[in-house]
């Protein structure tokens, strides 16, 4: 009935192919298919070999048992169907009306619907649980204000995470067409997930909870690799910072006003003619002595690289990728023009390595010039003036050799183009981390590069919608996003850009970002106010940057967002299941942003627990709703009884000043655990062993404090030598030890 290989167990039934892999003890690869042909992974998979647990295969008389350690698979012989179980037998997922189905236009497949929450799928518009929505997955330039019912926007992640109080899982449908999730919007029996072309090929993911889920699924897809630190610093773009000396101009004033910066961004304003990899000569006059006098200051520079290549035969880049026939081809084979933003150009296909190659050693001057990163943008790829705001859906690409449509191109176009870049870094400055942005995606572009979050607008709806937003594209397995803050689109105001910019400190990716033709976006451009409070809230953030690099690591090595729901970290409490509108900062801050206007205080709920008012010390008690004060220079902030917050001595851009000592803040609690990394921050000598990893713990009794400094790692001797303890809210310690030995409570440190 049904035949084992080494990797596969393959069952058939009327003209209907189900091929299934276990690829680990709670990760099951399902492809079912009505013809004969092979499955195909596209790049969202990272892995390329796995550990094959053990499991074992029973024929019964209606149906084949696999089981695994913690999970049971039934496949029905009669229709395919397919159900997942925990290991008491429980269902926890399971098809639908026979589940997938192949017609003219789709391939689809239904499930039962028994989730309560539905969580993931990216950079999605809406609120943080998607149940009972339907969502589509077509990379989109959509400009017109976003809004609840935004359907498309410029990413696509086809990962989502069902949940209810039973139990966890993810399901990633491996398809690069575009795809369409209902998520118990046409039913409340079922809901289905599929694509317009390509083939049924999912991953069944199966977790305790949404973070072994995450795990599991990063396991799969990738994950971040540790960023240069420089990139978790405060940066600044404007479309355009022109000409030269206004760019050096913005620089010098976060100096003199002592606001930390350590990044400006080149919109597409500092090329000539608005062709990639060229300068503007009239306004960039000297380029190169520029990007001099910004290193000097401290400042990091990215610029723009559009995918568009404009069409020009006097032009380099243009004529070298017509003679190598290295653009896309329309259905007759003939490289395609589209209209772009602005003017005509054709498109490098990036699914080609040479062209990957090529396009990569484009970047070589620019890096060996100082451009430190690259920002790619209008790569869904963007084409104005047609109907799917894209190129032709039959245009051709070449992937191994092997013709594919844009149709299945579209979605990974913009990972492909990451990838190029990325790799273009890697060869030209190979002991240096890149630093790649992109507006694009599709699932697993963690890999490959940070993510901002298109054209918002100056709009207290659009600061809200950051928040879900970002939450959902981290459980979706890319830690590394952000939205332009203060809005690119329409006016920003005073209020607007203080709200936005407390909330923003705490989002992975810090970038102020606003369009041609808009009021001025620097933080000094609202007046003294903004100018104090932007100040201390970005301070804040070079404060926190050795917790928020630890979560760097964290997600590097489990694929954990950094902005989290609370959902994620209190799963089992069911009052955080839709909150939207607060965040986890790592596992120690819980972060609640003002988002309306001329409000001065919000309602905040605290899950179970202690928690403790960063502000004030004051003390409330979790599993409550409360009304707290946030006036304007206050955003609410929570730490959770226990929590350990670590941080440094803010400088004005990464790396100004050698760090003499880190300070560790314990919250009064019982007992705390904290995980500290530590590095150049800049090289890939950590791979090496060149890092530190330190489990600081402590347990407090009856007046007196255990604290262990435990190093798990010593590799990086240059880190930091002085780590000083101060104790937040407790008022009655007595005693003190450090790794056993007693310490006085004014000189609570320990030297390494
Ligand atoms: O490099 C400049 C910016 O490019 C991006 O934003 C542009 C966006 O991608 C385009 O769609 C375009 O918007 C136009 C819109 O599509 C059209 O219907 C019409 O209403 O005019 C709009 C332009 O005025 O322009 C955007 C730039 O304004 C990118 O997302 C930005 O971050 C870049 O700064």
């Amino acid at each position: 009935m049904y035949q084992k290989t080494s990797e596969k167990i393959v069952v058939r039934n009327e003209g209907k192919k189900l091929e299934l892999r276990v690829l680990g003890d709670k990760i099951i690869n399902v492809f079912v298919s009505n013809k004969e042909e092979k499955r195909k992974d596209t790049i969202a998979i990272e892995r390329k070999e796995y550990d094959i647990p053990e499991f074992s295969i029973s024929d019964e008389l209606e149906s084949i048992l696999i089981e695994t350690n913690s999970l049971k698979v039934k496949i029905n012989k009669n229709d395919l169907s397919v159900s997942f179980l925990d290991k008491n037998g429980n269902i926890i997922n399971e098809d639908y009306n026979g589940g997938a189905k192949f017609n003219e236009t789709d391939v689809r497949c239904y499930k039962k619907l028994r989730e309560d929450h539905f969580y993931g799928f990216g950079e999605k518009a809406g609120y943080l649980d998607k149940k009972g929505e339907r969502l589509e997955m077509w990379n989109t330039d959509e400009f017109m204000t976003h809004n609840q019912t935004t359907k498309l926007l410029y990413e696509s992640y086809t990962f989502f995470i069902g949940m209810n109080d039973y139990h966890t899982y993810g399901i990633f449908l491996d398809n690069s067409f575009r795809s369409f999730f209902d998520m118990g919007q046409e039913s409340q029996e079922y809901y289905f997930f599929g694509a317009y072309g390509g083939q049924m090929n999912y991953y069944f993911i199966y977790g305790e909870d949404i973070k072994e889920v995450v795990e599991n699924y990063t396991y799969l897809t990738g994950r971040i690799s540790l960023p240069p630190l420089w990139v978790l610093g405060n940066q600044q773009s404007r479309y355009s910072y022109t000409p030269q000396e206004r760019v050096l101009e913005v620089a010098k004033t976060f100096r003199e006003k002592d606001i930390p910066c350590d990044v400006i961004y080149l919109d597409i304003d500092y090329m000539e003619g608005y062709r990639v990899f060229t300068w503007n000569k009239e306004t960039f006059k000297n380029h190169k002595e520029m990007l001099k006098q910004l290193k000097e200051k401290g400042f990091k520079v990215v610029t723009i690289v559009d995918p568009g290549v404009k069409r020009d035969y006097d032009y380099h880049v243009y004529r070298e990728g017509i003679e190598k026939g290295y653009f896309v081809k329309d259905k007759y084979g003939i490289t395609y023009v589209g209209k772009v933003w602005p003017g005509e150009a054709c498109f490098p296909d990036f699914l080609q390595e040479e062209v990957r190659y090529w396009w990569g050693e484009k970047h070589r001057e620019f890096i060996n010039d100082g451009i430190d990163g690259i920002w790619n943008d209008m790569n869904e790829p963007a084409v104005f003036e047609t109907p799917t705001k894209t190129m032709p859906e039959d245009n051709i690409h070449i992937l191994d050799g092997e013709k594919v449509l844009h149709k299945e191109a579209h979605n990974v176009y913009a990972n492909y183009m990451a990838m190029a870049t990325r790799d273009g870094f890697l060869r030209i400055r190979p002991n240096e981390r890149p630093f790649v942005l992109t507006r694009a995606a599709f699932s697993g572009i963690q890999r490959y590069a940070a993510m901002w979050t298109g054209d918002n607008r100056s709009l207290y709806e659009h600061l809200l919608m950051m928040m879900p937003m970002i939450m959902n594209i981290g459980l979706s397995g890319q830690p590394f996003a952000g939205a332009d803050v203060g809005g690119f689109e329409g006016d920003c105001h005073e209020e607007l850009f203080i709200r936005w910019i407390e909330a923003a400190v705490f989002t992975p990716f810090l970038r102020v970002h606003s369009a041609i033709g808009t009021k001025d976006q620097e933080p000094w451009s609202f007046g003294k106010r903004a100018e104090d409070i932007s100040r201390k809230y970005i301070k804040m953030r070079y404060e926190l940057l050795p917790y928020l690099y630890d979560l760097f690591y964290i997600a590097s090595q489990k694929g954990y967002p950094i902005m989290r729901p609370l959902v994620f970290e209190y799963q089992k409490d069911e009052n955080t299941h839709k909150i939207y509108d607060e965040f986890m900062f790592g596992e120690g801050l819980l972060v609640a942003p003002v988002y309306f206007p001329s409000k001065e205080r919000r309602e905040v709920y605290l899950p179970e627990g202690i928690w403790y008012d960063y502000w004030t010390g004051k003390g409330f008690k979790g599993k409550n709703y409360y009304l707290v004060d946030a006036p304007i220079e206050v955003i609410p902030l929570f730490v959770k009884e226990g929590g350990i917050l670590l941080k440094q001595q803010p400088q004005s851009f990464i790396g100004e000043k050698k760090l003499e000592e880190l300070t560790v803040e314990i919250y009064k609690g019982k007992e705390g655990h904290y995980l500290h990394y530590e590095d150049d921050g800049k090289s890939f000598d950590y791979t090496k062993g060149v890092y530190n990893l330190f489990d600081i713990s402590f347990c407090y009794k009856e007046g007196r404090m255990d604290i262990k400094f435990d190093k798990i790692h010593f590799g990086y001797d240059k880190g930091v030598k002085k780590y000083k303890f101060i104790f937040k809210n407790f008022d009655d310690i007595k005693e003190i030890k450090i790794n056993g030995e007693k310490v006085e409570k004014e000189s609570c440190e320990i030297e390494l």
